[in-house]
């Protein structure tokens, strides 16, 4: 099922101020979408208004083009995990996983042998066969969150809503969640969001990247869009590594106060600015000046540098230049970088080479 946003926004009733704010969106049917952004960004109350759980003052959710505006959250078809979701201790797992069939009323609740069928699918399908007759203490932390998710799946929701349902865990048992559960999203064709913390998580498992910040949707795109041209410096620095490079902008060039930074070209008005480059798109320039770069580490074309630049020193994944490592009497070349001047965010280039060392 598709889920739409147009326009949500929820205000704290406490102090009237946003707590989401004009969030639209477009979620795809049988897409996994990852939410991110920092805490108190608004990511759970979105899910929670989703889900139909709570409240939203303007705006309206749609589900597979169907307004939901009055529709309560048992009539969405929409499963919810959260962090910290508690089984039932007394109950077996089979028991916990089969609970929301077993209370539905008499007219719709399948016969015994039928929800029987369905956790036994479930416990396979989970990973977990033969479990079934545990009790929730007697499972690890990783065991218990797919127990969570069973009990979830097992009335047949169409889109799964995943609040860090696995922050708690460890991150090997993390890993190896993450590509079980793109496989059960793939295998029940679920319309998935996931809020979490973890950057790598949402690039390794989701089609769709949501950043939020102040309640706000601050860009939505595949994990590489968001990577490689991100709408803003909060972005840019939220998806990947970054060094951050202060410096001037005269006629339209970006001069770096760090001295062997190279200058780029930079069309924006004069004053001060600050350039946000990716550690991996630096070129280290031999012969171009005079900061040293200490090769720490190599791995296949990467090396870890340890560079001197003045009085500064920069520790610096990139990669390594032919025949160079460690260097001496270099510069740096950020023409990859992207420019920050007030309002205006810019790519940069290069500057036209001179044909001679810049600090040589
Ligand atoms: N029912 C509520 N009443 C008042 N304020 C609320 C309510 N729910 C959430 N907030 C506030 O709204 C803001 C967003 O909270 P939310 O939990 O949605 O953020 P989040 O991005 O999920 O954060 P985290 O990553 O820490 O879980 C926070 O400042 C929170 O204190």
């Amino acid at each position: 099922m598709s889920v739409q946003l147009e326009q949500i926004t929820r205000l704290n009733p406490g102090n009237g101020r946003p707590i989401v704010d004009g969030a639209s969106l477009a979620v795809a049917d049988g897409s996994f979408t990852a939410l991110v952004g920092p805490s108190g960004a608004g990511k759970t109350s979105l899910l929670r208004i989703i889900a139909g759980l709570d409240p939203h003052n303007s705006g309206h959710v749609l589900i597979d083009g169907t307004r939901m505006d009055g529709v309560g959250a048992a009539a969405r078809n929409i499963g919810f995990v959260f962090q910290h979701y508690a089984l039932f201790a007394h109950m077996s797992v089979a028991a916990n996983i089969g609970f929301g069939l077993s209370i539905r009323p008499r007219g719709s609740r399948p016969r015994r042998d039928a929800i029987a069928r369905r956790v036994e699918d479930l416990l396979d399908l989970m990973q977990l066969s033969g479990l079934g007759g545990r009790y929730p203490h007697e499972l690890s932390g990783g065991q218990r969150q797919r127990v969570a998710l069973a009990r979830t799946l097992a009335t047949g929701p169409r889109v799964l809503l995943l609040d860090e349902p696995f922050g708690a865990l460890d991150p090997l048992v993390r890993r190896q969640i993450r590509s079980w559960l793109r496989d059960v999203h793939e295998k029940l064709g679920l319309t998935t969001i996931l809020v979490t913390h973890d950057r790598q998580e949402a690039s390794e498992l989701a089609d769709m990247v949501v950043l939020m910040h102040h309640g706000r949707i601050v860009q939505a795109g595949t994990p590489q869009a968001l990577e490689d041209t991100p709408a803003d410096p909060f972005t840019m620095a939220f998806t990947g590594d970054v060094v951050r490079l202060d410096g001037r902008v005269e006629n339209s060039i970006f001069t770096p106060d760090l001295p062997d930074v190279l200058p780029v070209a930079a069309p924006v008005a004069a004053g001060p600015a600050e350039l946000l480059v990716r550690p991996i798109d630096i070129r280290l320039r031999p012969g171009y000046g005079q900061a040293t770069a200490t090769l720490r580490q190599a791995r296949g074309p990467l090396g870890l540098y340890t560079i001197h630049l003045g009085t500064q020193t920069l520790q610096v994944e990139t990669l390594i230049p032919p025949d160079a490592a460690p260097v001496a009497h270099c510069a740096l070349d950020v023409s990859a970088g992207r420019l920050a001047r007030g309002a205006a965010w810019a790519t940069v280039t290069s500057l036209p080479p001179s044909g001679e060392s810049v600090h040589a």
